[in-house]
């Protein structure tokens, strides 16, 4: 694969505040890159700086190893969708997707046979002659969408397209923006701050604080091995509960968790000297946690009880006052009662554990 977008450095400033400070990151040719991150992070300050709306106020970005810091934004050739779909109203859906081909001198024919594969690329050819006002808010994003891609960009530029959508269609349409994409190959650029969303789209994810990446990586990664407690956190739910690691004089590590339950930790030796216990941070996912058939783990009591179909949410309440969630498969009859006393085992070969500040995760790079 080669890098298509490439961020070196890259400096944004509003006057004298630094809302992005030299940020850093490739993106590949053809991937589906999202940034992602809680509102304010620099998401859409980073997009417009590739679309070529904001200025960049140091290092350089690059498409295809081309320096694009002073390229206006209509020589970029990029396509956008944004969250008001931004379709003319005057225009029907064909008017609509051919807008773009009309300043790009191509022939009539050409564009007539351009804009009906695109309409059935993204599935509304049955509306071509439709006016936008009489289009559902998902067909009318599917005519942005025609519209952006039509023009055979180099990169696709989306900045929370679906957030207009109510939940059912965010889903529908968000499975139909991976297949169009996958089917066209084109680089995309996605800006969300919904992790569900990020997760079902992307090939890859950057987790923003502050306009600084605190991790790049596959859904499956940023879920499973989350580079630290923000990310922990934001991805997903978890429990965040104090312990210790303590290595023995041989040098095997364990986690000790509450009084006396101790997690062995292979992959964590090393993390300190023998004989040493340093305060970490341990993250719990719900599922995660497993009722102790044989007496051992975490004392605690139940809370609450959610009953899901497949699934029962649990609230416990630790022996310390700290309460956890827990999400087990619904046994057929096994019911678990407000009030009951429960010991809660860890599956240690999964959870995370990180450095006392929850900077760092001690589990990275171990080889897991
Ligand atoms: N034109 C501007 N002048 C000054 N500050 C700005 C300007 N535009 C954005 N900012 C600031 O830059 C920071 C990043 O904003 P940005 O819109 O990129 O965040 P975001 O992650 O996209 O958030 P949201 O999800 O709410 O859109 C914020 O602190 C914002 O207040």
């Amino acid at each position: 694969m080669s890098v298509a977008i490439s961020f070196q450095e890259i400096v944004k400033k509003y006057g004298d505040t630094t809302v992005i400070p030299e940020l850093s990151l490739d993106i590949q040719k053809g991937e589906f890159f999202t940034l992602l991150g809680p509102s304010g992070c620099g998401k859409t300050t980073l997009l417009r700086m590739v679309a070529g709306f904001n200025s960049i106020e140091g290092g350089a970005l690059a498409f295809n190893e081309k320096v694009m810091n002073d390229v206006p934004p209509g020589k970029r050739n990029i396509g956008m969708v944004f969250q008001n779909y931004a379709i003319f109203p005057h225009l029907n859906v064909s008017e609509n997707v051919a807008f773009g081909l009309q300043n790009r001198k191509v022939s009539k024919l050409d564009q007539q046979r351009r804009v009906s594969d695109i309409l059935n690329t993204v599935k509304i050819d049955i509306y071509k002659d439709r006016m936008p006002k009489n289009l559902s808010g998902g067909q009318q994003q599917r005519v942005a969408l025609a519209r952006a891609i039509v023009i055979n960009p180099d990169v696709l530029l989306m900045d929370e397209p679906l957030s207009n959508l109510d939940a059912q269609l965010r889903v529908d349409m968000r499975n139909a923006i991976k297949s169009i994409q996958r089917e066209v190959g084109i680089t995309t650029v996605y800006v969300t701050h919904d992790q569900e969303e990020a997760m079902a789209v992307s090939d890859r994810i950057a987790v923003m604080k502050l306009g600084v990446i605190q991790q790049v990586g596959t859904p499956r990664d940023i879920y499973q091995r989350p580079a630290n407690l923000f990310v922990a956190t934001f991805i997903g739910r978890t429990n965040v509960i104090d312990a210790k690691l303590e290595i023995g004089a041989e040098g095997a590590a364990s986690v000790v968790v509450g009084r006396d339950y101790s997690l062995p930790m292979q992959a964590l030796q090393g993390q300190a000297k023998p004989g040493e216990s340093v305060a970490v941070r341990i993250s719990v996912r719900p599922e995660e946690f497993v009722l102790s058939e044989d007496g051992k783990g975490l004392a605690g009591k139940v809370v609450n009880n959610v009953f899901l179909g497949l699934n029962t949410h649990l609230v416990v309440q630790l022996d310390n006052g700290q309460e956890v969630e827990i999400i087990q498969q619904s046994a057929a009859n096994d019911v678990i009662n407000i009030g009951q006393t429960v010991r809660l085992a860890i599956l240690s070969e999964t959870i995370n554990v990180y450095d006392e500040s929850g900077e760092r995760n001690l589990n990275r790079g171990t080889g897991l």
